[in-house]
């Protein structure tokens, strides 16, 4: 994958926060999410890939756009194969509350580099650079936080553990906390949890629990980047759940996933706010135009680079529609 494509992908992520963010705050979430497909699905078409969607909208019988299987880019000849896992609103409720942290988002790898993961849930166990090895999801909440922290050289009482505000997880906070750990509670979002914990100014260190399995091959892809750690163990909520894993190539359900086997080889991810949330800012509108934040990363190099860009409405109509 040619580098530069990384700053290309930008391209993608900040045209469907542009259109999602319009609507923000309307209260209509599957509004907010169909103009973010639709503005993916146009921005795709300007970059040279032959790409294939393994994580996206859904089945093509489901979702008529970016669904799973769709070739996507302008395929001229010498583009790179690339396969691609996508959400264009993550944490569309957010979007559409306009509550913190929805973004847009896209990770690329080479073909086969992703872990074509079911519409199911997924136990998330993620940290940072600073707790990479530290991390075993075979081992109770407890025992994490105690390696985590002493890993980290920090007590336990200064961790901040992420975690989805889910009746599920009524057991799980209730041990972080008695292990003495801060509990974050988010309503949705936790690809932009996992990523937080990469990035030290978030004050967030570990993400637990469990969310959408697709969202974390998603995180992992950016995990693998920013040199953290991640592990995901698939969590089927009934037997359809199950033959569907195994259709999709899944023969141990209960397997441990490394951040390396979510997302292998080299990956590149890009993500843009769609709603401030703890390391990029939402989508800012003035007259004539918007202004974005966009964070931009490759596994090959561990480069992180955040975006910020100004975009003219007259210059580029296809941005304001
Ligand atoms: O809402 P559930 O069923 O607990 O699922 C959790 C998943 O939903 C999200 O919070 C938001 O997903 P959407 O953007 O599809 O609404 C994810 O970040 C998370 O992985």
């Amino acid at each position: 994958m040619d580098r530069n494509l990384a700053m290309e992908v930008v391209r993608v992520t900040e045209m469907a926060a542009i259109a999602s963010a319009r609507l923000m705050g309307r209260g209509n979430k599957n509004e907010s999410d169909q103009v973010a497909v639709d503005a993916m699905r146009r921005a795709f078409d300007a970059l040279n890939i032959d790409g294939t969607v393994v994580i996206g909208e859904g089945e093509r019988d489901e979702a008529p756009m970016l669904y799973i299987g769709e070739r996507v880019g302008r395929r001229e000849p010498g583009a790179p194969e690339v396969d691609i896992a996508l959400d264009p609103l993550e944490g569309t409720n957010l979007c559409a509350y306009g509550r913190p942290g929805s973004i847009s988002v896209v990770a690329m790898s080479s073909h086969g580099g992703l872990l074509n993961a079911p519409d199911t849930y997924m136990e998330k166990l993620a940290v940072g650079p600073r707790a990479k090895g530290a991390i075993d999801l075979t081992k109770s909440p407890t025992e994490n936080l105690r390696a985590i922290a002493e890993r980290m050289k920090v007590y336990v009482e200064d961790l901040t553990v992420m975690t989805l505000d889910r009746e599920r997880h009524a057991d799980l906070i209730k041990e972080v906390r008695a292990a003495g750990a801060r509990v974050r509670l988010i309503e949705d979002g936790d690809v932009a949890g996992a990523i937080a914990t990469c990035f030290e100014g978030t004050g967030v260190d570990v993400l637990m629990g469990i969310g959408g399995a697709p969202e974390g091959v998603i995180a992992a892809a950016a995990i693998r980047a920013t040199g953290g750690d991640m592990q995901g163990r698939l969590v089927p909520r009934n037997q359809g759940e199950i033959e569907r894993a195994k259709k999709m190539g899944i023969t141990d359900i209960h397997k441990i996933y490394s951040a390396e086997e979510l997302a292998k080889g080299e990956v590149m991810f890009a993500a843009t706010g769609v709603t401030t949330g703890d390391f990029l800012k939402g989508v800012r509108f003035f007259g004539g135009g918007c202004e974005t934040h966009s964070v931009v990363m490759r596994s090959k190099t561990g480069t992180v680079r955040f975006i910020q860009s100004v975009h003219k409405f007259d210059k580029k109509p296809g941005y304001a529609l």
